[in-house]
């Protein structure tokens, strides 16, 4: 096994790097596929739950600290600091709590109970100042105290991020997916690796749930100390837009930033698409990355490629572009994978697997190959690390039941995603698809319609039911998808139902699977709950499939007894 090396590294100062002592590519050692399964999907993922810290923290003196932020050192500065968090409920004996303006709340708000738990100081904006001054804890204030934080969190924990090869993945569909390939070529280089992302983080074989894609800055910087404490060497986490634009990863510098794609999406959060587009471009400046991975097959990736990255950038395409430094060719698409051939630089050609469905994870599986080249990896090892990952939880995930057509839970939960998906699985199988979708509320309402749409177009039973309807009306969002839906002339349209109910619009879509159709139910792929009004109640879609399956089979069994007795 090639081991991580604090290498010369190419674009940087001294990191953990993929290539050998030497500075040639690392090469990858057979390792069972067993061993190698950083994620194989599960019903019940292993959950630790707790914002994981670092044990052995060098306690910073708050003088130290208000040096870092430019400011005089408070009254009662000879106290120190070991821990940072940006929520009163989680402070620690020794920590400092970021009291940040917010959309709903002022942080300082919550200074007293960060100081009843043994917070030792506040960091917080002017307007934060005198309620946090109330406590008596000494506080550092600062104009921009959630654009301070990053830092500062570094600099408490003793800038970890330092110790690890960083690989930060950022587009609209596909970072998940691409985060666990990277992480299972880096897991099959170079031993103990991290990953940070939606379905969870892990920690060498330890997992954790995530509340979010990408935590926000305090519980980065400590996720990365407890990483380093541990052993691990290498990380990919994904980079969302909301992450860069709220300043969750600063005070990280990726060795590799990796750009999927982008289409409309958090439109909420983002005034249209170029303001989302320069969110996800902040990834790739100095600042944030040394070099960038970019998709050619996307007009955004395009632009970055073009001039708009300010760091330099290798690009690929899952289409065979001749202009792509990587591309894949002879790709044929097989039913739950894909293979094709991977030609580069310098007449290098590698021969690689998709070990997922659907030409858009050849795509995925690409990025992560050249990313991991991108680190260091000689390019078939880093090759034959992503064909050995065993799957994504919620992605494309099958449920076998032993039924005799295909079910699959998967995640696509915007237009781009669920008409990828469709069209994917339309070419798998070889009857009819009848697929579950809803639309979450709180969130981007601009895409319930397209959705729907797409959904009675591509599918010949669409199923519009509710996702996490949250604090809006299900049947509110459901007629907003059905807007969508009654736009596709009838006659290019499926059979489209409307329940309410999720577990009831399963069973429907069960109900009517012969052999050889496809049960498709997308949107919430590997989560647990579902939250309606703000009550979560346990729901995983992989269990309700298996028990509509279950379910409908004893009923049609008994129906057959009866219609023979
Ligand atoms: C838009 C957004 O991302 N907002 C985040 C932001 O909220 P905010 O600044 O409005 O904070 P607020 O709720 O008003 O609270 C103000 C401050 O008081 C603190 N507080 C609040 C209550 C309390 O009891 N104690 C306490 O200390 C909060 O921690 C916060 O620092 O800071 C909060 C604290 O960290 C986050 O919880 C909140 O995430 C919200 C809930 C969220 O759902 N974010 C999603 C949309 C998100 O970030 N998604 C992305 C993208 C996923 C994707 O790609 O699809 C992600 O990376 O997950
Ligand atoms: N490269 C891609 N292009 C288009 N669709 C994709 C791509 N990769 C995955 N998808 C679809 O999008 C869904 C979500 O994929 P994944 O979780 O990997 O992306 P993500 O960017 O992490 O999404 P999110 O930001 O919502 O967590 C998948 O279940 C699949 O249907």
């Amino acid at each position: 096994m090639t081991t991580i090396t604090p290498g010369p590294g190419n674009h940087g100062p001294a990191r953990p790097s993929l290539r050998d002592e030497e500075g040639a590519p690392g090469t990858l050692t057979a390792v069972p596929h067993a061993d190698q399964s950083p994620n194989p999907p599960k019903d019940t993922p292993v959950v630790t739950p707790g914002a994981p810290r670092p044990t052995q923290v060098r306690p910073v003196p708050l003088a130290e600290l208000a040096g870092q932020l430019g400011i005089p050192a408070p009254q009662g500065a000879e106290a120190a600091a070991t821990g940072i968090t940006h929520d009163s409920r989680a402070v620690r004996p020794g920590d400092v709590y970021a009291a940040l303006p917010g959309a709903r709340f002022h942080g300082a708000d919550f200074a007293a109970q960060a100081a009843g738990l043994g917070a030792v100081a506040v960091l917080t904006d002017p307007a934060g100042a005198e309620r946090a001054a109330a406590t008596g804890l000494p506080v550092l204030v600062v104009d921009d105290p959630r654009g301070h934080m990053g830092a500062l969190a570094a600099a408490v924990y003793g800038d970890p991020g330092a110790d690890l090869l960083q690989i930060g993945i950022t587009g609209t569909s596909g970072k998940t997916t691409t985060a666990y390939l990277i992480e299972g070529g880096l897991r099959a280089l170079a031993g103990p690796t991290g990953l940070i992302g939606t379905v969870e983080s892990r920690i060498g074989d330890e997992a954790l749930k995530s509340e979010r894609t990408t935590p926000e800055a305090t519980d980065l910087q400590a996720l990365f100390a407890v990483m380093r404490e541990r052993g691990v060497r290498s990380v990919a986490m994904e980079v969302s837009s909301h992450a860069l634009r709220l300043g969750r990863v600063d005070g990280c510098v990726f060795d590799v930033a990796v750009f999927n794609n982008l289409s409309p999406e958090h439109m909420e959060f983002h005034s249209g698409m170029e303001d989302y587009f320069a969110a996800k471009a902040e990834l790739f400046t100095k600042e944030r990355s040394r070099l960038g991975v970019v998709n050619l097959d996307d007009e955004y990736g395009r632009r970055l490629a073009r001039g708009e990255s300010e760091v330099p950038v290798v690009t690929f395409s899952a289409e065979g572009r001749e202009d792509a430094d990587w591309r894949a060719v002879d790709v044929e698409i097989g039913p739950f994978d894909s293979t094709f051939t991977v030609l580069g630089p310098e007449g290098r050609s590698v021969t690689a697997r998709a070990p997922l469905a659907g030409p858009f994870n050849v795509a995925n599986a690409l990025a992560a190959i050249v990313a991991l080249v991108a680190a260091g990896a000689d390019p078939q090892a880093a090759a034959d690390g992503v064909a050995a990952v065993p799957g994504v939880p919620g992605r494309l995930e099958r449920v076998d039941a032993g039924q005799p057509y295909l079910a699959v839970v998967d995640y696509a939960h915007k237009t781009d995603a669920v008409e990828s998906v469709l069209r994917a699985l339309r070419e798998v199988g070889t009857g009819r698809v009848h697929a579950v979708l809803g639309c979450g509320g709180d969130r981007d309402t601009t895409k319930r319609a397209p959705m729907g749409r797409a959904l009675a177009r591509l599918a010949d039973t669409a199923v519009l039911t509710s996702d996490n309807p949250r604090s809006e009306d299900p049947l509110a969002i459901l007629a907003t998808m059905l807007s969508g839906a009654v736009e596709v002339p009838p006659a290019e349209r499926g059979t489209v139902l409307l329940l309410e109910d999720r577990a009831a619009a399963i069973a429907a879509a069960v109900a009517r699977a012969e052999p050889g159709d496809t049960v498709l139910v997308l949107g919430k792929g590997h989560e647990q709950g579902q939250d309606v009004a703000g009550v979560v109640r346990p729901f995983d879609d992989r269990r309700v499939l298996r028990e509509a399956i279950e379910a409908e089979r004893a009923r049609s069994s008994t129906k057959h007894r009866n219609d023979q007795g």
